[in-house]
């Protein structure tokens, strides 16, 4: 009998699902669906940046991608012998006793405080930095050490710590916290005690400060000096973690009769979308994955030898099992990338747009049929123009910090800063500084590993930015001055849980074995261009220079303010 996966992989914006051939990874289907009300903009506040999800979003999403990769692939049911979720992360939510989210309760349903805290949410920068005090001076172990040195407000218990305190009822109602990986895991299985229930390594190591040699999750001691709650809320977390190599439950009844499968699947245990991406696109040791999306996430593995007692500093942390059980996986990221270039397009579209739809000069069809054009080729039309700008010209210099810094050194508090600006800059040139800015970014964190003796040999391009703009390849690979292969799937993270899927049910021994038999081909690899690499790294000063001048701005700043207190 031939046997088929499901991979599941939940981004920021949309939900896809593929169907997978277990014996050499094809693709037999796949599905995609957008969130409607995210769409709408509700239950965020973009200029606060709180950026909410409800759970509602995903869960149609769920019945829609994956009834409609099992019609479409015409396979039987009996034959799809495992699913796999990957999700963004850190972006929790409450639930109740049962497991479920609390915004599915009448109470709560509108509640953004109730719904998925989505990664990019930065309204715990104060708890942020509350945790990286206590944890540096309170005497007892500093729980940040293995994720980098330093905790981001995008991270599980910075933003419980937020909610808790903004929202008693919430606070109140939520007998547990989980991952996004872990609640649609867990919303699938028919295991459905949350106390045993088996929760994702790679979240709870990379988010949660979770590890195994302080026994799991930070000590009640530490959390209830933060606040009593959070204290509380650890009897009724987790203790273990693991891998996507396992199975989680099967898949249970209801859920088998809405999706068209049978209670004989099993789940595997959920993990992130950029660890996943990095099995999709045969990761290996020495091999930096970058996927290049609205953020981007940096995912390496070492053997635990290589990395020994060390604590890689400035990263999104180091977690054995994280991607590949066994090695030690390595995470860490730009807060905004294709965001960056889409912040800029939405900054000249807006006010277009809004005189077009106000204009009495065409008909209303018209009007919707420019408006799209406009919102589908801005970024298309500055690449060609950025194109053409010889590096000789000027453009300005600007940083990528438009949603904070996740990594070297995170810091959510960043602002981006453009500099050189005059009456001769256009809006490519200003584009073409933007692609620069990510790149100089990504370079920062390349340097990192590199500083901290991670070294790096080769590396694989996933995503949309990926795959979409050959522009922003061709100055990455000058700006870093190494050769990046690109990965051919356009659907790597929802390969990538297909191939733990696999891993689950038994068709592979192990992660490894499954991906390089599974995993995706390349389709393009972008060289440095050596007349070039030594202008980017001019230009790279100049970044830098900004960059420090920025950062010692913000900090004088908030001296000055914590001074007049
Ligand atoms: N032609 C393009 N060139 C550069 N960036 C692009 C292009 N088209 C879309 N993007 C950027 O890609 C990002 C979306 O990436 P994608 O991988 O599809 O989504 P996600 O990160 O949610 O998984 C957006 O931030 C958008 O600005
Ligand atoms: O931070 C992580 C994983 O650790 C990502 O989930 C986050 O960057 C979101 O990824 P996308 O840019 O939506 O693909």
């Amino acid at each position: 009998m031939k046997k088929y996966v499901i991979g599941l992989d939940y981004g920021t914006d949309s939900v896809r699902a593929v169907l997978i051939d277990t014996e050499n990874g094809a693709e037999l289907a796949t599905s995609v669906s957008y969130y409607q009300r995210w769409k709408k903009g509700q239950f965020c506040r973009p200029e606060e940046n709180q950026f909410r999800q409800h759970p509602l979003d995903h869960i149609e999403g769920l019945e829609k991608t994956v009834s409609d990769v099992v019609k479409e692939s015409g396979v039987a049911p009996e034959n799809i012998v495992s699913i796999c979720i990957d999700t963004t992360g850190s972006s929790p939510l409450p639930v109740d006793k049962d497991g479920i989210a609390l915004s599915l309760l009448p109470e709560f349903s509108e509640n953004p405080n109730a719904m998925m805290v989505l990664w990019k949410d930065h309204t715990s920068i104060r708890e942020a930095e509350e945790i990286n005090d206590l944890a540096k001076n309170w005497g007892g172990e500093d729980y940040t050490k293995f994720e980098g040195g330093i905790y981001s407000s995008e991270w599980f218990w910075a933003k419980i710590l937020h909610i808790s305190r903004e929202d008693e009822a919430v606070k109140n109602a939520a007998y547990s916290w989980m991952e996004h990986c872990d609640y649609l895991t867990f919303l699938l299985s028919d295991h459905k005690d949350l106390a045993t229930f088996k929760r994702s390594r790679c979240a709870a190591g990379h988010k949660a400060m979770w590890h195994e040699s302080w026994n799991g999750l930070p000590s009640k001691e530490f959390l209830n000096q933060l606040d009593s709650s959070l204290a509380e809320l650890r009897d009724r977390l987790y203790d273990k973690t693991y891998t996507s190599d396992e199975v989680a439950g099967n898949l249970n009844e209801e859920w088998a009769a809405k999706l068209g499968l049978t209670t004989k699947t099993v789940i595997a245990v959920g993990t992130f979308d950029a660890h996943s991406g990095a099995i999709g696109a045969k990761v290996e040791e020495n091999t930096l994955i970058r996927i290049m999306g609205t953020s981007t996430c940096d995912i390496m593995v070492a053997p635990n030898e290589i990395i020994g007692d060390r604590t890689v500093k400035g990263i999104c942390g180091q977690v054995d099992g994280s991607v590949i059980p066994g090695l030690m996986g390595l995470e860490a990221g730009q807060s905004a990338f294709g965001d960056v270039l889409a912040w800029y397009k939405n900054l000249l579209t807006e006010p277009t747009i809004n005189i077009l739809m106000n204009s009495d000069a065409i008909d209303d069809d018209q009007k919707q049929l420019l408006k799209e054009e406009i919102e589908n080729s801005m970024i298309r039309h500055l690449t060609l123009e950025a194109e053409k700008i010889p590096l000789s010209e000027t453009v300005p210099i600007a940083l990528d910090w438009i949603n904070g810094r996740r990594t070297p050194d995170a810091n959510q508090e960043l602002k981006m800063a453009i500099s050189s600006l005059s009456l001769g800059t256009k809006a490519p040139h200003i584009f073409k500084a933007l692609v620069n800015a990510i790149c100089f970014g990504a370079r920062k964190i390349v340097d990192r590993f590199e500083d901290e003796g991670i070294k790096i040999h080769k590396v694989i391009g996933i995503g949309g930015v990926a795959r979409k703009s050959p522009f922003i390849m061709q100055t990455l690979a000058n700006v870093l001055n190494m050769p990046i292969v690109v990965a051919a799937s356009d659907q790597a993270p929802a390969l990538g849980a297909a191939i733990y899927a696999a891993v689950a049910a038994g068709i592979y021994p192990n992660v490894q074995e499954a991906s390089q038999k599974m995993g995706s081909d390349f389709e393009a690899e972008y060289f440095p261009q050596k007349e070039h690499v030594e202008q980017y790294e001019e230009l790279m000063q100049h970044y830098q220079i900004l960059a420090d001048f920025t950062e010692n701005n913000i900090k004088s700043k908030k001296k000055l303010t914590v001074d007049s207190l």
